[in-house]
């Protein structure tokens, strides 16, 4: 990954293509040849290529290699983001310098290189004006792949480079004054909103089997409509479907997050169930596809795992998810959360004033933080159809219980069971009313709430020491002095 621009934030969401730019270099690709040296079409008077062409990092980075006399372009999504007229989430160049070349160069600039680790794929990392840092990567061929990892061999080929990318609007460079290299009709591609692999889409995936939901991801973000998958493309992605179980789940949840986030994203779902990615994402054998088309049209705006727990059956099925994907701790507890409560109160009026109490409760009731079950609550009432509710929990400030085991223990309560027992009663009362009952209010129905604390029913859950049962007594006698 290059540098991030202007630290925007992730787009979830398609803007139209802007203007005449895409479609003029459409028309340039489409009477040009495959191996076109270059389209030549000019960014150069788009305000995001001028943004980035003033920005000091990238104006010395162009000097340097201009003084070196090595040529530099954008590569990849950076090109296909300026042509769109977005803003590129980070800038990837390319380079015909080899790794050795560029470490001279930076050597002799006194430019800082750091991560020593891409060297062998051709990536150079430099740091400028202890500012930005660029990756700079030589022009390469994958020689042999593993699926995700590649032996490569550098080149001094544009050509070649565009032929291993992924996809066609993904395969183009521009040069740092504004020209464009389109080698596979990317800019085509992309006015026409098509998704396509460069060549043959089998190739193209087995070299990188996460390329797999890269398709889905950018399908969602250029596809005009949501109906037009290419058939030749889902058959090589039913046929390598099962090479996604070499890709780590931390990948797979990655660009999947992102297809739930996206545009189209129930129809994409429903598509990368049908070309058999279940299994080999985390999901069990048969998916509940209505469950989860009625979650998406009830909650379209919910947190990915949400909508993707309508498809599973139980909490076997959410850890199984969990254990494929490696989600975090917060993903993971909202998960078991819904799978848990979603079947709760199904009958809820909505109209009723206290329909949002219940889960009320279970904030103030959970062990979590209570901020992490707030979210948790508010995507229960989204997953059960109560937009409305959700939005009341997510403004609600969630009180807290004045009452304290020290405070019990002050005010002489035995330690443990008992404790444990009372504390619960006064918690009761405080929930219900409305969290409103003070410290001072609860500790006046302490006496109460220590006869109503059922000796029999605790002895059943956890036999009480005998201490325990002494301690007791003595808290009883001594408050009913
Ligand atoms: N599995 C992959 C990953 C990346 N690429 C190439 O490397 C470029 C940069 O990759 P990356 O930054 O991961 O993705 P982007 O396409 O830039 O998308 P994003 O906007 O999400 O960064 C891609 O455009 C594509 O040319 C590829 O061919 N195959
Ligand atoms: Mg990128």
């Amino acid at each position: 990954m290059g540098r991030v621009l202007g630290g925007a934030l992730l787009r979830h969401c398609w803007r139209p293509l802007r203007g005449g730019l895409v479609r003029q270099a459409a028309m340039k690709a489409s009477s040009s040849s495959h191996t076109s040296t270059s389209c030549s079409v000019s960014l150069a008077q788009t305000p995001g290529f001028k943004a980035l062409a003033e920005n000091p990092e990238v104006d010395l980075l162009k000097t340097l290699f201009a003084r070196h006399g090595f040529p530099l372009r954008l590569a990849g999504g950076a090109v296909r983001d300026l042509l769109s007229g977005d803003t590129p989430q980070d800038l990837d160049f390319a380079t015909t310098a080899t790794p050795h070349e560029m470490k001279t160069l930076f050597e002799t600039e006194s430019i800082r290189t750091i991560n020593e680790l891409g060297e062998k794929h051709g990536t150079v990392t430099c740091r400028i004006n202890d500012s930005a840092n660029f990756e700079v990567t030589t022009l390469r061929i994958d020689k042999v792949t593993h699926g995700r990892k590649a032996d490569v061999e550098f080149t001094k080929d544009w050509v070649l480079d565009a032929n291993r990318r992924d996809l066609t609007i993904n395969s183009m460079f521009l040069d740092l004054e504004g020209n464009l290299y389109d080698y596979f009709n990317g800019a085509e591609d992309l006015q026409k909103r098509r998704v396509a692999f460069v060549g043959e889409p089998e190739r193209r995936i087995q070299e990188d089997f996460l390329r797999i939901l890269r398709y889905f991801r950018f399908f969602g973000r250029i596809s005009a409509s949501p109906d037009t998958f290419e058939e030749q493309t889902l058959d090589a992605i039913r046929l390598n479907a099962a090479g996604l179980a070499q890709i780590s789940g931390e990948r797979i949840w990655m660009e999947w997050k992102k297809i739930m986030m996206g545009r189209f994203s129930q129809e994409i779902m429903l598509q990368m169930l049908d070309v058999g990615l279940g299994t080999h994402i985390g999901l069990p054998e048969n998916p509940d596809i209505d469950q989860f088309k009625t979650v998406v049209q009830r909650a379209p705006e919910s947190h990915p795992i949400t909508r993707i727990v309508a498809l599973l059956k139980d909490d076997r099925d959410m850890m199984q998810l969990h254990v494929r994907l490696k989600l975090s701790a917060f993903e993971r507890d909202l998960g078991l959360f819904l799978v848990e409560h979603r079947q709760e109160f199904p009958a809820l009026e909505t109209t009723a004033l206290d329909a949002i109490r219940p889960y009320q409760y279970m904030i103030v009731d959970h062990k979590g933080k209570p901020n992490d079950v707030r979210t948790w609550a508010e995507e229960l009432l989204k997953y059960q159809g109560q937009p409305d509710l959700a939005k009341q929990i997510k403004e609600w400030d969630p009180p807290r219980f004045p009452i304290s085991g020290k405070i019990l223990l002050d005010k002489g309560c035995p330690k443990g069971v008992i404790l444990g027992a009372v504390l619960r009663e006064l918690k009761e009362q405080w929930k219900h009313s409305g969290f409103e009952a003070t410290e001072e209010d609860l500790l006046q129905g302490l006496d109460a709430a220590i006869s109503k604390v059922d000796l029999v029913a605790l002895q059943q859950k956890k036999e009480p020491s005998f201490s325990a049962k002494k301690r007791k007594r003595e808290f009883i006698s001594r408050t009913t002095d």
